[in-house]
Parts: structure tokens; C-alpha cells; sequence
């Protein structure tokens, strides 16, 4: 609320009404309305209404024209409830603007001012330290004179302009000459508008100059009144200046809501507003430095003062440019970023609205719980409060983190795992026999323990992990046997080789800090088999690598031990998992490599090897029909004959398993494939070149030396049938039919008649393929040389033993030849590539020779006057071991005495110095060996007896087999025997 209120009722202007006595000059006026206009103030706010009340009462520092022409307005301000009353609307409420007469104010109290000088119009709050001119300041204020001189400070030679509060304080401890020195010449004449406590507000009045000191302490001085120059209102270049300051101050508070704060501020107690007010306003309201400002105050033309201002208010106006600019580009960039956002989010709705949401938090939460849903009840505790974690963690982080990418995947597998979800097992032993038997011939020791392994569950009601480690020979089965048993426990099947597996984060896992970081097998199992209880094969263990970062093997024992299963820690995972249900089984070729700790564990089944027979069943039973049906040729269009398949395996795959057998009958089935394909084509064809052309019986062409040729000839009578095919004149069946056809009269034919023909003989032309003895060279190529049974007859120096490889077992012969002879030239040198073991063996079998010749035959010299040379074929096969002792002497003394070996016979067994036999390991395959390299007798360590009882009858069938203790045993068998019994 505005009150004015006068001290004299003449002195009194009321506002809201206009009285005659307003004076409202036109210049003043104009500028009132433009600034009115440019400081967006109504006619009501009481800023504007204090503009009109000072435009019309005082003159008395007005221009030159108006000066003196009106009498003094005292007018007192109170309760001026407006922001616009001032910076203080207490201090404004205590205002008491009078209109002090020059000649009342030729000395005047200087105050000195630090920042800024105090434009006339304009409040400044200053703060007086000094008590002595505080007092003489209230002190005047009490005498109705309440003015002062306010002057601006000048910089103490050497310092910045812009004071610190520390030089503001030291700038009010200056006094008397040193601060008369310090200030500025012109000031202004202040009002003082109140004083509370230290703080004094000044009012801006009417400029003066310093013209002496006249005391110290309080710094008073004389002064001269200043007043504008006289000049011409309604000169061009001043409107037009002014004008010009008035818009650029207009741009400038449009832009600038810091300038608008200044213009309030004024405080309008000047009289008129008119052009030099205004250039006085502009520089104020400026944010021009003290001098600038001292600047425009000390200019007394108003033109020069006009031209000063719009420099500055321009330079503002550029500022306030700049200022703009930084503001929009921020803003754009904000905005930019916003409208960024909101379009993602957008995006989002419209993605989840069509179930394209993939990323979303909870859209994957949920997918998550789900997943997890039907498994909920057997999941383990612990594993749901993992779970439940790391949800909730998953909503906490920022879809675009790694680390919310690897919650996400950690979650999956934690989510996808088969907690608790085991596949209903099947106890029934009748059902598992059947399924074993169907799928494999033989193989009765890891048939019968997988049926007492099902026998046992059904007793205890449920299955336990267990280990079963089928070891023997490439091709004999394992692999295929361990899809079996799964097949016949239900269970599901998962297998992983560890052969050259060197990384035991393969087995354990990557913790998840890595990139890239996965579970481990055992898991990834898990994963996709969907059960908890799979029957796992680990294939080729026994050349697990060494590892660089810890050892393979001991975190395959975690894995496998029954002990520690059951808690088994995937560094991945990070929570134990079950694995007591998971049945493994191990597959190896060599038992011996297996790390021991392992094998410790592991139930070993071994598989040695299959005979003739087992081979033929094998084949005939099983590989024939799978290479048959994988081919796509019907039973009824192939037979090979008993024969036939005999010599393929006695002559072709001899080897301990059957992968190669199987390799060989898959050889002769495409081969058959694409003899049935080119005759039924070649039909055809002829069919379709409307030519009857009825074939031989198939049975001719597998009859025939080279199957190729015939091939190509029925290639070549298709493509002439229709030229001339009378030029075909060989010997083939085609040869036969083509003439046949070509003699017949085509058009004295019935065309049913021919076709009925055509089909019967096509019919004919596929319908049988025989393989036998006779053309089985035709389909696997010429028999391969086998080094095994290089003697029918041995002779002297020669004897077969019989060896254990990976690959099964096999026989080799040991010979012994006489290099010199002379007195004390008694040697032995050795070849074949034997190791340390075996050369020593060699040794001792040359020292036991020597004693057993010189008891049986005393006078026979040999062993001391003979070098011998002792020489093991293949000589590219290492060999090494001791079990080939006693087939060294034997050869030794078969030589010394000049006779040869009883025929068919085959020995093993180390053998010590004094000729005691100790037993040797590869019973069944070195049996097996023997009886495939056509052995009847064989001499066994007595030790081995054991083994070789378990051996199937099969195995055994017409083996003549030997259990000896001593070699002179072996002596009596092998070199003691009648020559009628041997053939010899
Ligand atoms: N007793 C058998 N009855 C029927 N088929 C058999 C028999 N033994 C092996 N086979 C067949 O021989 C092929 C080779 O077997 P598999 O791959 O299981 O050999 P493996 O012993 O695992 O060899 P490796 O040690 O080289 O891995 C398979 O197709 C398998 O079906």
C-alpha cells in the first residue's frame, strides 16, 4: 500500500489524482512512458506511480530550462508494501525525501564509497565504521538536514578495482587527509534515508564537486552543486540518443530479469525523469565498472553523458546476447536429452504393448519367475534366496550396465537348471536286458553290472551316482555302450571327451567377473538334458591334458567322487549343485593313464577285444543292418554271403575292435547303393527313350572282374539306345539285351505288351546284389598284408609271444640268429626297438639259456662261443615290458639246440633268474590274439590261470592252454615234444 504523505498540506501531491500543480514535462513524460513500457511496470505498481509523482515535483536540479521554475515537493513515503519500494522496504518506510536547497549544502560530510558511485535517483545501502561520522550522520538527520557527499573511492595505486570484503573494510579505516586525497572529485549529493546500526541508506540527489577540505576528523569538505549543461530538449542527435538508449535498454530487459531487478532499485527521488536522468539511469542499472560509471557521473553534457550510457547499455545488451545464446544452447541440449528420454520410453511402452520387450526389467523378472515356477517347490533354499537376490538386484541396475548383463545371464542359468527334476527311472531288469541286447552282441561283464546296478535300485527304491569306467581298445564299443545303458535306465544322455582337455574352467566354470565368462560342463549337461539325474559319458579320460591353471583332474574328482558330488561348486554358479544322482561313466583306452586318484573311484569294466565270432555276430547282427538301413537298401537286395564276411574280418579288419569292420560293410553297402542306382537309371532311361531294353540278371554283374567297366558300358548304351544299337557288341549283359531289342520290329509291337517287358525286367535288372568270397575285393579292394603271422611253420630261433597294446592284443615273434662264433665270444645284441625293461629282460633270458642248455646238454658250447643277435619285428613299434621272457629263452635255446618250437604255439610270462614265471596283465587280449593269429596252444604264467577261467567260452573254445610255474615247464611244451604230435 502507497501513502503519501506531506509535511505541509501545499507540499502535498496525492497521486492517484492529478492536480494542476503536476507539472509532467514532454520529454520527461515520453521518457516515463518508454521506460513505463521497457520495465513492463503497470500504472498501478507503485514504482510507476513514485516515477509519476517525482516526474512532476521537482525541478530544482532539473535541466537548465526548467531550473528553479517550481516549488519544492517534500514528500514522505511510508508503508510502501512493495518490492519495488526498495532494496529495504524498512529502511524505504523510514524515507523522507526533501529537496535540499545548494546554498543549505556547501559543506557536506564526505562519505567515501568503495564500489560504485551513487547515481542520482538510485538507493545504496553503505555501511559507516566510523562512530564519529555515524554520530555526525545522525546528528544531521536530527537537524532535518539529513545530507551527506558520497564519493567514489579511488583505487589504491597498485590494487585490483575489485574490492574484497577485506579492502571494504579497510577502505571505511581511511580517514581525514589520506581519504580527502583517495576520492573521487565528484560525488553525489545523499540523502540519508535511514540508519540502522552501522547501515546507512543513501539516496541519490544532485552531483558535487570537492572544491576543499575543510575538516579531518570527520572527513568534511566544501562542494559546488553541479548541473548538467544547458541543452536543447528538442535537439535531434539527443532524442535520437536517447531514444536509441531506451530501446537498447528495452532489448536488454527483455532478455535480462537480473536488469529489471535493477531498475527497481531506483528510487525516482530526482525530480524529473528526463534525458539526462536517463542517461544516469542506463548507467546505473549497467553492469559498467566504477570508472565507467564515475565516468558518466562527472560528464555534465548531456549528449556526451547520453553517447557514454548507450556505450554502455550496448555492450550490456552484447552481454546479454551472449548470455542468451549460452542459456539456448543449454537448454536445447537439455531438451534435446529429454526429448531422447521420453522417445525410449516411448519406445519401450510400444515394445512391451506388443510383447517385443526383451530388455525390460521386469518383463525378464517375470520371464525369469516363471521359468523358475514349476521347479519352485524342489529347488533347494539356497538357491532360491540366490534367486531372489539377484532379482531384486536386476531391478536396481541400469538395463545398459555390463553388470546387469551379466545378472541377466547368471540368472538364466541359474533359472534354467533342472533343480530336483529327475527323470522317472526304469528298475526293470527284463526291459533293460532286452535294450542292451538289442543294441550290442557280447559284452556280458558290462551288461551283467549294469543290471545289478538297476537290480539295486529297485531294492533300495532309488539309484545312486555311481562311476564305471569302460576301458579297452579303440572301436570295441564303449562309446556306444554307454548310449545303451542310458537307454535302458531312462535316463537322459549327455556326453563330453576330455581328451586334451588342459583348462579346468571347462570342468568348473569361469567365475562370472570374466567377459565371456561361462559355466562349466557339467552344468551346461544340466542345461540340456532338463534332468538332474542324466547318465553323463566322459569319453577319453585317460588323456585328460595336464592343465596350465590347476590340474583337470582333481576337479574332474570333485565331479565324479560320490563323496563330494553332492555338493558340487561351478565357479560360475556360485551355488552347489547335486550331482549324487547323475550316473558316470568313463571311457579309456589305457587304465594305466588314468590319474590315480580317479581310478581309485571308478568301477573298471574292461572290454578286450572281440573274437572271429563275436565279430561275425557283431557284423551280421548289428553293424550289416545299420550300414543296410543307412544306405536305403532293402534286405532283399543284398547278400553277403558267410563267407565273405569271414575273409572280411580275418583278412581285413583284424584288429581287437570293430570300428573298422564297420567302416569296411558301410564301404560295401555304397558301393552296392551305387551299383543298384546306375542299373536302375540305366533302365530307366531306357524306358524313357521308348526303347525296351531288358537287362541280365544282376547276379552276372557282381560276377563280373571289374565292376567299373560294366558300369561304364551300361553308361554308354543308354546314351546310344536311340542312335545305333547295333555297335555295342561286347560281351556284357547289355550287349545281349540291346541286340534283342533292336531285333525287334517296333511297330509290329503292342505297346502294353512292351511295357509290361520293360517293367518285369527292371525289376529284374535290381534285384539282387550278391557279395561273396569271390568279388568282396571288388567292393573293400585287395586284403592287406598283415605282419602278425609272418611263419606258417616257425623255425629254428623263432617263437610267437604275445603283447598288449591300447590297441589290443597281438602276437610278435622273438627271434634269435647266430652272428659268430669262436671261443668266449659268448653275446647278445639286440634290435626291434625294445625298451630298457625289455632289453633286460632280454639279459636275464640270455643268462637262464644259458644255465638250462648247460643242464640239458652239458657239452653244447654254444651260449659261450655264439654272439647273438635278438631281434623283435615290427622293428618300427616300440615295445617295451617284461612278459616276453620267457619267449626270449625259449627262442635262445630253440636256436642253441637247433629245433624249432612246437608248431601253433604261443607263450607269455616273465620270467625271473632262476626261472620262476611270473604273470603278466592282457589275459582276454592276448587269448583273443592268439586264437585270431590261428595259435592252439598257449603257455600262461600259473598266476594268470584266474583270469583266464573268467574269460567266456567262446574265447576259449579249442585253445590248448598251459598254466606254468617254472620254465622248465615251458621247456618240456615247447622244445621237449613228439614230432608226430606237432607236425614238426
Ligand atoms: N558289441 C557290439 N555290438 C554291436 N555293435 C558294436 C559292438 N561293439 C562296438 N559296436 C559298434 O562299433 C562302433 C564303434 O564303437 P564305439 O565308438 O563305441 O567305440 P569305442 O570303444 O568308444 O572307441 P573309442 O575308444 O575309439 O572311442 C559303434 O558303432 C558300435 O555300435
Amino acid at each position: 500500500m502507497l501513502k503519501l504523505l506531506s509535511s505541509s498540506s501545499s507540499r502535498v501531491h496525492c497521486l492517484t489524482t492529478a492536480t494542476p500543480s503536476l507539472r509532467v514535462q514532454p520529454d520527461s513524460n515520453s521518457v516515463f512512458h518508454a521506460l513505463g513500457r521497457l520495465t513492463g511496470l503497470t500504472r498501478r505498481s507503485p514504482t510507476n506511480s513514485l516515477f509519476r509523482a517525482f516526474f512532476c515535483s521537482d525541478s530544482s536540479d532539473g535541466s537548465g530550462s526548467n531550473s528553479g521554475s517550481e516549488p519544492a515537493v517534500e514528500v514522505e513515503v511510508k508503508g510502501v508494501e512493495s518490492e519495488s519500494s526498495g532494496p529495504d522496504s524498512k529502511a524505504s518506510s523510514a524515507i523522507v525525501p526533501t529537496y535540499p536547497r545548494p546554498e543549505d549544502y556547501l559543506t557536506v560530510l564526505a562519505l567515501p564509497l568503495p564500489h560504485r558511485p551513487l547515481f542520482p535517483g538510485f538507493y545504496m545501502p553503505i555501511y559507516v565504521k566510523d562512530p564519529k561520522v555515524l554520530a555526525a550522520l545522525q546528528e544531521s538527520r536530527k537537524r532535518q538536514a539529513p545530507y551527506a557527499g558520497a564519493f567514489l573511492l579511488k583505487d589504491e595505486p597498485g590494487t585490483e578495482s575489485s574490492p574484497s570484503s577485506e579492502t571494504e573494510k579497510s577502505v571505511y579505516d581511511i580517514k581525514g587527509k589520506e581519504l580527502f586525497n583517495r576520492l573521487h572529485e565528484v560525488g553525489t549529493l545523499a540523502q540519508i534515508s535511514s540508519i540502522q546500526g552501522d547501515q546507512v541508506i543513501l539516496i541519490g540527489h544532485r552531483r558535487l564537486r570537492i572544491t576543499e577540505m575543510v575538516s579531518e576528523d570527520p572527513l568534511t569538505v566544501k562542494v559546488d552543486h553541479l548541473k548538467e549543461k544547458p541543452y536543447d530538449k528538442d535537439d535531434d542527435v539527443i532524442k535520437a540518443t536517447s531514444f536509441e538508449v531506451i530501446s537498447t535498454l528495452r532489448d536488454v530487459l527483455k532478455t535480462s530479469s537480473l536488469w529489471r531487478d535493477h531498475v527497481q532499485t531506483y528510487s525516482q527521488h530526482i525530480g524529473d525523469f528526463n534525458f539526462p536522468r536517463l542517461a544516469d539511469f542506463g548507467a546505473a542499472i549497467s553492469g559498467a565498472n566504477k570508472l565507467q560509471c564515475q565516468q558518466v557521473l562527472e560528464e555534465l553534457d548531456v549528449h556526451k553523458r547520453l553517447q557514454l550510457t548507450l556505450e554502455l547499455v550496448k555492450k550490456e545488451m552484447e552481454i546479454s546476447k551472449i548470455q542468451e545464446s549460452i542459456a539456448k544452447a543449454i537448454e536445447e541440449k537439455i531438451s534435446g536429452e529429454q526429448r531422447r528420454y521420453l522417445l525410449n520410453e516411448q519406445l519401450k511402452a510400444i515394445k512391451k504393448e506388443l510383447g517385443l520387450e526383451t530388455d525390460d526389467k521386469t518383463a525378464l523378472s517375470a520371464k525369469f519367475r516363471e521359468r523358475l515356477e514349476p521347479n519352485k517347490e524342489k529347488c533347494p533354499p539356497h538357491v532360491l534366496q540366490v534367486i531372489e537376490e539377484e532379482l531384486t538386484k536386476l531391478q536396481l541396475l541400469e538395463a545398459s550396465s555390463s553388470e546387469f548383463n551379466v545378472t541377466r545371464n547368471y540368472l538364466d542359468w541359474l533359472t534354467v537348471l533342472p533343480w530336483g527334476n529327475y527323470s522317472d527311472e526304469n528298475f526293470d531288469v527284463l526291459r533293460a536286458q532286452t535294450i542292451l541286447d538289442e543294441d550290442h552282441y557280447g559284452l556280458t561283464d558290462v551288461k551283467e553290472r549294469i543290471l545289478e546296478f538297476i537290480a539295486v535300485g529297485k531294492l533300495r527304491g532309488t539309484s545312486q551316482g555311481k562311476i564305471i569306467c569302460l576301458s579297452g581298445p579303440p572301436g570295441v564299443g564303449k562309446t556306444s555302450i554307454g548310449r545303451s545303458i542310458a537307454r535302458a535306465l531312462n535316463r537322459k544322455f549327455f556326453r563330453f571327451s576330455v581328451g586334451g582337455l588342459s583348462d579346468v574352467a571347462e570342468i568348473k566354470g569361469h567365475r562370472r567377473t570374466y567377459i565371456g565368462a561361462m559355466p562349466g560342463k557339467m552344468v551346461q549337461c544340466l542345461k540340456n538334458v532338463g534332468t538332474a539325474n542324466p547318465l553323463v559319458l566322459i569319453d577319453e579320460i585317460d588323456k585328460l591334458g595336464r592343465g596350465h591353471a590347476g590340474d583337470p583332474a582333481s576337479a574332474l574328482l570333485e565331479l565324479l567322487d560320490p563323496e563330494q558330488n553332492a555338493n558340487f561348486l561351478d565357479h560360475y554358479l556360485d551355488v552347489p549343485i547335486d550331482l549324487s544322482k547323475v550316473l558316470f561313466v568313463c571311457t579309456a583306452n589305457v587304465v594305466d593313464n588314468i590319474p590315480n586318484p580317479l581310478l581309485d573311484r571308478m568301477e573298471v569294466i574292461a572290454i578286450a577285444g572281440y573274437i572271429t565270432d563275436e565279430k561275425m555276430h557283431i557284423a551280421r547282427d548289428y553293424l550289416e543292418k545299420t550300414a543296410r538301413e543307412a544306405c536305403g537298401i532293402k534286405p532283399e537286395q543284398v547278400e553277403i554271403t558267410d563267407a565273405a564276411l569271414l575273409a572280411l574280418i580275418e583278412n581285413y579288419c583284424r584288429e581287437a575292435g570293430v570300428r573298422n569292420l564297420q567302416k569296411h560293410i558301410e564301404k560295401i553297402y555304397r558301393k552296392i547303393a551305387l551299383r543298384l542306382v546306375r542299373e536302375g537309371s540305366s533302365n530307366e532311361s531306357a524306358i524313357g527313350g521308348e526303347v525296351v531294353q531288358p537287362a541280365e540278371a544282376t547276379a552276372e554283374v557282381v560276377d563280373e572282374s571289374d565292376q567299373h567297366a560294366a558300369a561304364n558300358k551300361t553308361g554308354v548304351e543308354v546314351e546310344s539306345v536311340g542312335d545305333n544299337s547295333h555297335e555295342h557288341t561286347s560281351e556284357t549283359f547289355v550287349q545281349v539285351d540291346t541286340v534283342q531289342t533292336s531285333d525287334l520290329p517296333k511297330d509290329s509291337k503292342d505297346a502294353t505288351d512292351a511295357e509290361k517287358l520293360q517293367e518285369a525286367e527292371v525289376t529284374k535288372a535290381v534285384e539282387k546284389v550278391l557279395v561273396d568270397n569271390s568279388n568282396l575285393a571288388d567292393f573293400v579292394g585287395k586284403p592287406v598284408f598283415h605282419a602278425e603271422r609272418i611263419y606258417d611253420q616257425t623255425p629254428v630261433g623263432v617263437v610267437m609271444g604275445l603283447a598288449w597294446t591300447a590297441m589290443g592284443g597281438s602276437t610278435l615273434y622273438i627271434e634269435t640268429t647266430q652272428v659268430e662264433q669262436g671261443e668266449g665270444k659268448g653275446a647278445l645284441h639286440s634290435t626291434g626297438q625294445l625298451g630298457d625293461v625289455m632289453k633286460e629282460s632280454a639279459q636275464i633270458a640270455h643268462t637262464l639259456a644259458r644255465s638250462i642248455l648247460q643242464e640239458k646238454e652239458p657239452d653244447n658250447p654254444f651260449f659261450a662261443n655264439s654272439k647273438l643277435h635278438l631281434h623283435v619285428p615290427a622293428g618300427a613299434t616300440p615295445k617295451d615290458g617284461p612278459s616276453a621272457g620267457c619267449t626270449m629263452i625259449t627262442s635262445m635255446l630253440s636256436l642253441a639246440m637247433k629245433k624249432p618250437v612246437r608248431k601253433d604255439l604261443a607263450m607269455t610270462g616273465e620270467v625271473t633268474l632262476t626261472g620262476r614265471i611270473l604273470p603278466i596283465g592282457g589275459v582276454k587280449e592276448k587269448t583273443i590274439a592268439a586264437r585270431r593269429s590261428e595259435v592252439k596252444t598257449i603257455i600262461f604264467p600259473s598266476a594268470n590261470r584266474r583270469d583266464y577261467d573268467e574269460l567266456a567260452p567262446n574265447v576259449k573254445e579249442g585253445l590248448d592252454v598251459h598254466f606254468v610255474d617254472d620254465y622248465s615247464q615251458i621247456f618240456k611244451l615247447a622244445l621237449e615234444y613228439d614230432n608226430s604230435d606237432t607236425g614238426n
